[in-house]
């Protein structure tokens, strides 16, 4: 089985989408698809700072991988005619880290935080005071002679991004003026992501096979944009080039993507649970046996999307196929009420 980062549905970037990405995104708030109430929100906070002719609130950005943060981030800066440094909380280890890039910012500039919440934590109480009162301490020797030297900072727009907003401690979360949380995108939005991106690599693509390919994107532009990529791939060496439903359809059958958007992990995990378990109850650790996988896979990978779709739930006594599960299988679920030792699972 693929590791996460090698699935076509993972959300995450792989080394090919980061050399089309930036071709891709969109460069202002306009061009941006989708989540209306955040757009609507940052311009609000964008066009007051500029009003005031400061540097804009720190903004805190929440959702899944590929779902738009990178990018929003860039429009930030872009709106505000700032310069944009970009790094993550896995690459800042030490203190020292952080202050020599927030010591070598200029007025205005964004600095883009991806993963926040994987700072380390004496790097993330400099960032505290860094936020607030645009200063840093810098500490210089060690033990007992170790001294604090003062260093004033630009004003900057710090735009942190996590998949989850819960994980960061208070103290930092609320020293963002503005949070924005993205969700995933419904289809008729994800077909005009493709349709856009379409445009830009000139490929030619019908109503249709858009709306194909955006029913099996899992809610998240990155996604749709790579099978958008795979598909082309298919059409230009299968047939003229153009992008119908047929085309998307075939295409996506021989990567093994299917109509809602599972691939081939996401299906072995509900077959097995619904083939050799009658729709569950079964423990994880049994599940993953079943499918030949390590317990994280199929907890960290495959699940998430398998219970956003509600097509499997996750319950004190094991992990259950829900009625839409069996229809998506094309099986028919066990008589209600289940064998002796085995309940049925939606009561009787
Ligand atoms: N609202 C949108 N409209 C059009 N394209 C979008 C939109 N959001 C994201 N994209 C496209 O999806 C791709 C991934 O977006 P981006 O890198 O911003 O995601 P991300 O949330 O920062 O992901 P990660 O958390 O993995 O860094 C980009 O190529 C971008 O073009």
């Amino acid at each position: 089985m693929p590791s996460e980062a090698e699935r076509l549905v993972a959300g995450a970037a792989d080394g090919e989408d980061q050399a089309v990405e930036a071709a891709l995104r969109p460069k202002d708030l306009d061009e941006f698809v989708g989540q209306e109430r955040v757009r609507e929100q940052l311009d609000l906070v964008l066009k007051a700072a500029r009003k005031r002719n400061g540097t804009a609130d720190h903004v805190l950005l929440s959702g899944a991988p590929g779902l738009g943060k990178t990018t929003l981030s860039m429009i930030i800066a872009a709106e505000m005619g700032a310069p944009i440094r970009i790094t993550s909380g896995p690459a800042i280890q030490h203190a020292g880290d952080l202050a020599a890039i927030l010591s070598s910012l200029a007025e205005g500039e964004v600095l883009f935080l991806d993963e926040i919440h994987r700072m380390s934590r004496p790097a993330e109480e400099m960032l505290y005071m860094a936020m607030e009162d645009f200063r840093v301490d810098v500490i210089v020797g060690k033990g007992p002679g170790a001294t604090a030297i003062p260093l004033e900072l630009p004003p900057f727009t710090l735009v942190g991004a996590t998949t989850r907003a819960g994980l960061l401690p208070p103290p930092l979360r609320d020293r963002f003026g503005f949070t924005g949380h993205m969700e995933f995108y419904a289809p008729a939005e994800l077909e005009r992501v493709i349709h856009r991106s379409a445009r830009l690599l000139d490929v030619e693509i019908e109503a249709d096979g858009a709306a194909e390919i955006a029913g099996r994107s899992r809610g998240t532009p990155r996604i749709a944009n790579r099978l958008l990529r795979r598909v082309r791939d298919y059409a230009q060496v299968k047939a003229d080039g153009l992008i119908t439903r047929g085309i998307a359809e075939q295409a996506l059958k021989v990567y093994e993507v299917d109509g809602r958007g599972l691939d081939r992990l996401d299906r072995a995990v509900l077959r097995a649970l619904l083939k050799l378990f009658g729709g569950g109850p079964v423990g994880l650790s049994t599940l993953a046996v079943a499918v030949g996988e390590e317990r994280e896979t199929v907890e960290e990978v495959a699940e998430p999307f398998l219970v956003r779709e509600g097509l499997l739930a996750r319950t004190p006594r094991g992990r259950v196929a829900t009625p839409a599960a069996w229809s998506h299988l094309g099986l028919v679920p066990p008589q209600q009420g289940g064998t002796p030792g085995q309940p049925g699972l939606f009561g009787s």
